[in-house]
């Protein structure tokens, strides 16, 4: 078995042999049921197999891709014409797609068509521009070589006519089908209702004969209104396939005489189906198109603003993290303590636990500045920060810089031994990190550390615990420095 997306990344040997047989095929069908008994063409289907595939495969293994339709185009054409006239019209159609597609490619059009700039580009080079140099060239071997008595711009004209139609019809259904669909369809009853509402219409109108059903005029021009709405409810390929079948069986009804636009003269009818089939086109692949192009782009806006909304997300969050942070030390900062401490405050007054706070104080560090300067200072403020962060991590407790030289930390604790405990430790590691400080009488550098505990009640503000703690740190440097006091909390309160 060969694999889809191996299949269609190359024209290999099976697709050459399917293009060959799907172009003669659609020879067949079209001789079937697109010429008239008088040998009008209402639509030419063939040409576009090319061009789709030229298009799918992005214009690789084009000169074998041609050979086979040529071959097949010359095959099929025998039926009707000498050879020489039959490789004659057939150089003709090569022509048509090579110029449509050269056209196509120097004007960037994407050969998805999924967008309308590209259905316009698509329209403008094959079924105007391609199509008409077809009719002009076709027209000169019709009359020189086989001997047409039909005037050279009528030749021309029904040549164009039917040609453009074919590429405008079958080009754009054999691209839908040949590529992966990109949206899936949510229908709706109403939409099922427009389904069978078409199909019945379609009925009437294979029903009529002359155009007619009792005196009543049923043309296929009354399909087009349902076909609009096909296009905006049903997506390109389906719309695509609807407006190639209805095209088709326009032609069928032409040619086994049902005569769908009335009793007139067959090169009347021949135009008036051929007016008809392109209205049907520009309206069902239009519409359809532009839909789904706008769909499309509703989906890129939506995945966009899901992209920026994730960016300032995370630049919120960057934000955030960096309007909490002091900048010198990379812990909390004072407003961070600020939010933590009313946090901590109320969930130990709800709890009923009681809540530490401890404040640190650098000992003597103006002088410490004065004798290794601010720059050493600030490493020192650093390495102190980094050690209560480290003993932060350990046991979950919060430290924070709370301005200056001093530090804090909220801490839970089962009472004031554990508390004061927990206070001497600090102190010691701080002191233990042996930073030299010269000017003291410890010689290295010390905390003071004033320690408040207290179990909050209804009436108690957290402002209490804060002057309780810091009446502790005043006493622990009155009492000379590198040492824990304990707050005592009922004198404050
Ligand atoms: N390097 C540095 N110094 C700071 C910073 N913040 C405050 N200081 C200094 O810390 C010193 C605090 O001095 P004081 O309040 O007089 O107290 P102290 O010298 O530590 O003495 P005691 O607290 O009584 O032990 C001042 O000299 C401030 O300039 C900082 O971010 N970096």
């Amino acid at each position: 078995m060969i694999k889809r997306e191996k299949f269609w990344q190359r024209p290999g040997w099976v697709f050459c042999l399917l293009l060959a047989l799907f172009h003669f095929a659609s020879v067949k069908l079209t001789f079937f049921c697109a010429v008239t008994p008088e040998n009008a063409v209402v639509v030419w289907l063939p040409n576009a197999v090319l061009l789709a595939a030229l298009l799918r495969f992005r214009g690789q293994r084009a000169p074998l891709l041609a050979a086979i339709t040529f071959t097949s185009d010359v095959l099929a054409n025998l039926n009707a014409f000498p050879w020489y006239e039959a490789v004659l019209l057939s150089a003709v159609n090569l022509a048509e797609i090579t110029f449509t597609y050269q056209i196509m490619t120097r004007s960037r059009a994407s050969p998805r068509l999924h967008r309308l700039k590209d259905l316009v580009k698509f329209i403008i080079a094959g079924p105007v521009f391609g199509a008409m140099l077809a009719g002009l060239l076709a027209a000169v071997v019709l009359q020189q070589v086989g001997g047409a008595t039909t005037s050279y711009f009528t030749l021309a004209r029904v040549w164009w006519f039917g040609d453009g139609l074919g590429l405008l019809i079958y080009t754009p259904l054999l691209l839908a089908y040949t590529q992966p669909q990109r949206q899936r369809l949510k229908l709706t009853r109403l939409d099922d209702a427009a389904l069978g509402l078409t199909l019945m219409l379609s009925f009437a109108v294979l029903s009529a004969h002359g155009g007619e059903i009792d005196g009543v005029s049923v043309t296929p021009t009354l399909l087009l209104p349902a076909v609009a709405v096909i296009a905006f409810r049903f997506g390109v390929r389906l719309t695509t396939l609807l407006v190639a079948l209805i095209s088709l069986s326009t032609a069928m009804l032409m040619t086994t005489g049902l005569k769908p636009f009335g009793d007139v003269p067959i090169h009347l009818e021949v135009v008036r189906a051929q007016e008809f089939i392109l209205t049907l086109c520009i309206i069902g692949i239009g519409f359809a198109v532009l839909l789904s192009e706008l769909q499309t782009r509703e989906r890129e806006l939506e995945s966009r603003v899901r992209e920026r909304t994730r960016e300032l997300e995370q630049s919120n969050a960057r934000l955030a993290a960096i309007s909490a942070t002091d900048g010198l030390t990379g812990i909390a900062n004072r407003r961070r303590f600020d939010e933590t401490l009313t946090g901590e405050w109320n969930r130990a007054r709800r709890s009923k636990q009681p809540l530490v706070l401890a404040l640190l104080d650098v000992d003597l560090f103006k002088q410490y500045n004065d004798h290794y300067g601010h720059q050493c200072g600030d490493d020192a403020l650093r390495a102190i920060a980094a050690e209560l962060a480290r003993h932060a991590r350990r046991s979950g407790d919060f430290v924070a810089r709370y301005g200056g030289e001093e530090f804090a930390l909220i801490a839970q604790a089962s009472g004031e031994d554990h508390a004061l405990a927990m206070a001497e430790r600090l102190c010691r590691s701080i002191a233990t990190l042996r930073m030299p400080h010269a000017t003291s009488p410890f010689e290295v550098l010390t905390v003071s550390i004033g320690v408040a505990v207290f179990t909050p009640g209804q009436q108690d503000s957290w402002d209490d615990l804060l002057k309780a703690a810091d009446v502790a740190l005043y006493r622990a440097k009155q009492l000379g420095r590198n040492r824990v006091e304990l707050a005592d909390v009922e004198s404050v309160t």
